[in-house]
């Protein structure tokens, strides 16, 4: 769905990057996490995957489409939800919707029953403008999906949003996404990453460092480590063992004979804790 081969691009036209060498593939149907901290290039390759960059170096196919000889049909094909993205604040959330979906050559979804699965029916005539920025957010996010996008391109899709709110969105991407929509999520946020993506980059100044699923990176690169609290005469203890150190792991066995454990977890690594150790940096 997404192929792009050493991707360089600089703003300034020089030789001060903003990516280096960027090459990844998306599979269809999958849900592709871009993971970085602030500046590491992630809205600049999105800039170019969706036509609103042009491609300096390298080359790339998005949606069937290549990007050297950009056809704005692969508009019919994508959706974008990025968090700059503009409303109409003139008009009110009805009409943003009646409007955009205008733009499109193909079948597209009601918007009333969009902005009922985003939260915003009770709120459909008022003015965009009027709107919060989390509500602002959520028609950002329902009017990425009006063409029915086989290629979904979201921009830190819950940030910013209460709780509730934010699992109904994560709610309708799986959902999305099990009905064939292919994803790539763009986010600081390791938890929705974890939870969401079959697979995830980690760039960092440019320059993508590692690509797997979340499950393989924590089984190659994060310790295991159980912690476990016990009872020692009258004391509670609590010990963390390395699974993978064999003087621990007898420390263990000992407190497991003992037979006075209150409480024993494993703790795996966070997605979070990978990046830094792979990248030497932290996710903000
Ligand atoms: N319009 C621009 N002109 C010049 N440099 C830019 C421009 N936009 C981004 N950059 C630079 O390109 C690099 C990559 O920025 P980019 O916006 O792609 O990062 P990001 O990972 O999306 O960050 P964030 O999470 O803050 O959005 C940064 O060094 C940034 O300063």
């Amino acid at each position: 769905m997404i192929k792009v081969d050493n991707l360089n691009y600089s703003y300034t036209k020089d030789k001060n990057y903003a990516l280096k060498n960027v090459s990844f593939q998306v599979e269809q149907g999958e849900v592709f996490g871009f993971l970085g901290p602030s500046g590491a290039g992630k809205s600049t390759t999105q800039g170019i995957l969706t036509g609103l960059l042009p491609i300096q170096e390298g080359s790339g196919q998005v949606a069937g489409y290549d990007l050297r000889k950009f056809d704005r049909k692969v508009f019919n094909r994508i959706g974008v939800s990025f968090e700059q993205s503009n409303v109409y604040g003139k008009l009110t959330a009805l009409e943003n919707l009646e409007f955009y979906r205008k733009l499109f050559d193909v079948e597209t979804m009601d918007p009333e029953e969009l902005l009922k699965l985003v939260g915003l029916d009770h709120v459909k005539n008022k003015k965009a403008g009027t709107f919060s920025k989390g509500m602002k957010h959520r028609l950002t996010f329902a009017r990425s999906m009006i063409n029915k996008p086989s290629l979904w391109f979201l921009d830190e899709p819950t940030t910013g949003l209460d709780p509730a709110i934010a699992g109904s969105i994560k709610d309708i991407v799986k959902e999305k996404n099990k009905e064939g929509t292919t994803v790539f999520l763009t986010t600081h946020n390791m938890f929705i990453a974890d939870e969401l993506c079959d697979r995830v980059g980690f760039i960092v100044d440019g320059q993508l460092k590692v690509i797997d699923s979340p499950r393989n990176l924590k089984l190659q690169y994060g310790k295991k480590v159980v912690q476990v609290e016990y009872l020692k005469g009258e004391k509670l203890e609590t010990a963390l063992i390395d699974l993978s150190n064999e003087e621990e792991r007898l420390l263990l066995n000992e407190i497991v004979k003992d037979g006075h454990i209150e409480m024993m977890h494993t703790k795996e690594a966070t997605l979070e804790e990978i990046f830094i150790r792979l990248t030497g940096r932290g996710l903000v």
